[in-house]
């Protein structure tokens, strides 16, 4: 829909055919986004080789899908299109990037990463929204951005592709534990400086791995940070509201349940701060209380008797 209000000509692609087949006829995505109209102008396919002709392939499965969607589409793409990743997660089995498992399937194609503050829900009736558009080369960022920009819509074009994407996936296991400090009834007071000193330690990752700290400053850190971890609609904040409220790991992450990315990329965030010596103590707990080696009680216990330190250090 964003592509298509900033005039750009937009085929839909899904792995599922019969999805594809009612979104055709009903114009609607009941599946993942039920309401706003999809426009006749925009194509919809499960078949891949219609994006054969795409100079610009959006990325937009869950995090842990990426490489197997990869798996096969390069045959399939233009060697001129640039291959977006929107998702907002790390890797699991390897700590991989998005824009790096999209290198390694692709090494041909210009790669770029969309992040930042932006509900689809809100996006798809148009209300104003901007993100980060980033990319190795800033004039990809910036080409990708005026494809995606219209009034509605702001792309703003970024070189810091690292610290866009580290952004968009760090700050999803801070919101599960601002849904935490919310479900457990911690008070508004607790969730700020949590927000606060999650920011402190995505930075302070971000910056080990290549990133430019101002960057966690911008949209695709701050900016998703307080959008995600201050509001209900977020599923991750929800998730870490119904894991203070008991709800189950298990239970919370099942196939049918809402995609709380955080969830599964918190434990391996908590790995490369251990690997790049780097203090993460609201993404460890966050993992630790995941993986079940703490309970809850203990690991709000724990983050709160931490020892005192300069607050810019
Ligand atoms: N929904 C939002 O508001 C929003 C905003 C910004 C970023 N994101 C990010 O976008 C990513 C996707 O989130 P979402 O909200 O669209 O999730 P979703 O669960 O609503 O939709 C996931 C889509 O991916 C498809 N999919 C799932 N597994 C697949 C696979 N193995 N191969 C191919 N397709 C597969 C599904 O068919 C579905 O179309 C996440 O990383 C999320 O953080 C979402
Ligand atoms: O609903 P969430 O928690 O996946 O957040 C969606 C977007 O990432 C917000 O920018």
């Amino acid at each position: 829909l964003v592509a298509e209000r900033a005039g750009a000509s937009v085929t839909l692609w899904t792995i599922d055919a019969a999805a594809a087949e009612r979104m055709a006829e009903s114009r609607e995505n009941s599946d993942f986004l039920p309401g706003p109209r999809l426009p006749e102008t925009i194509a919809v396919t499960s078949d891949m080789a219609r994006l054969g002709d795409a100079d610009c392939v959006l990325l937009v499965v869950p995090s842990q899908a990426t490489r197997s969607l990869l798996t096969g589409i390069g045959a399939t793409l233009s060697e001129d299109a640039v291959v977006v990743a929107c998702a907002k997660g790390i890797e699991q089995e390897t700590g991989a990037l998005q824009g790096e498992i999209v290198r390694a399937a692709l090494p041909e194609h210009q790669i770029g990463a969309l992040s930042g503050p932006g509900y689809a829900a809100e996006i798809a009736r148009g209300l104003p929204t901007a993100v980060t558009v980033a990319a190795s080369e800033i004039a990809v960022a910036e080409r990708v951005a005026a494809t995606l920009s219209s009034d509605s819509f702001r792309a703003y074009a970024s070189d810091d592709i690292i610290g866009a994407e580290l952004g968009g996936s760090l700050k999803n296991v801070i919101a599960i534990a601002a849904g935490i400090v919310e479900g457990r009834r911690l008070g508004e007071s607790a969730r700020a400086a949590l927000v606060t000193r999650g920011l402190a330690e995505m930075s302070r990752l971000g910056a080990r791995m290549g990133a430019r700290p101002e960057t966690f400053m911008g949209l695709s850190g701050l900016g998703d940070l307080m959008l995600t971890a201050m509001s209900r609609q977020s599923r991750n904040t929800s998730f870490g509201i119904a894991l203070a409220e008991g709800r189950s790991v298990a239970e919370l992450t099942a196939p049918d349940k809402p995609l709380a990315e955080g969830a599964f990329t918190a434990a391996i965030a908590a790995r490369l701060a251990r690997e790049h010596g780097i203090d993460m103590p609201i993404t460890s707990a966050v993992a630790a209380v995941l993986s079940g080696r703490l309970a809850l009680d203990e690991a709000i216990a724990a983050l709160v008797s931490r020892p005192l330190k300069q607050e810019i250090a």
